[in-house]
C-alpha cells in the first residue's frame, strides 16, 4: 500500500468539554496518513485516478469549521469516517492535537488508525 501524507494541517474549530471552550475557536492540528495505490495516476500523471491532498485539506477545513464537540476523539473518529465515505480512503493514520491546551505540554491529542491497510507489490 502505498501513501498519501498531509502533516500539521491546521484548522479552525469549537472544541472542548469545559463551558469556556464552547464560548471560542481553537486551532487543532493534524497529521494524517492515507493508504492508496498511487500507481494508476503515476502512470497516467492524472489527479483523477489519486487522492487529491488538496481537496482533502479543503474537506478538513470545512468540517472543522462545522462540527462543535466536546472531545479530541470524537473529531477524530467523525473525520475519519467522513474521509472514508466520501473519498474511499481504504486506511488511514490520523492524529489530531490540541495545542495549548495543557500549558506543560507542547500538543496533547489523539491517534487513531482505521480501515484495511492492503499490502502491495
Ligand atoms: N482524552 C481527552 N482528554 C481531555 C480532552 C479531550 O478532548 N480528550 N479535553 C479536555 C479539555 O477540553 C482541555 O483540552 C481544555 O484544556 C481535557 N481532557
Amino acid at each position: 500500500m502505498d501513501l498519501v501524507l498531509i502533516e500539521a494541517l491546521e484548522v479552525d474549530t469549537v472544541i472542548g468539554v469545559y463551558d469556556w471552550e464552547r464560548t471560542i475557536t481553537q486551532t487543532l492540528r493534524l497529521d494524517l496518513t492515507l493508504g492508496t495505490d498511487i500507481r494508476p495516476a503515476a502512470a497516467g500523471d492524472d489527479i483523477a485516478l489519486t487522492l487529491d491532498y488538496a481537496a482533502i485539506c479543503e474537506r478538513i477545513a470545512a468540517f472543522a469549521g462545522e462540527h462543535d464537540v466536546a472531545l479530541v476523539e470524537t473529531f477524530a473518529e467523525r473525520l475519519a469516517e467522513t474521509l472514508h465515505d466520501e473519498f474511499a480512503v481504504p486506511w488511514l493514520r490520523l492524529t489530531v492535537r490540541k495545542p495549548g491546551a495543557v500549558a506543560a505540554a507542547a500538543a496533547v491529542g489523539v491517534c487513531i488508525e482505521r480501515g484495511q491497510r492492503t499490502g502491495g507489490t
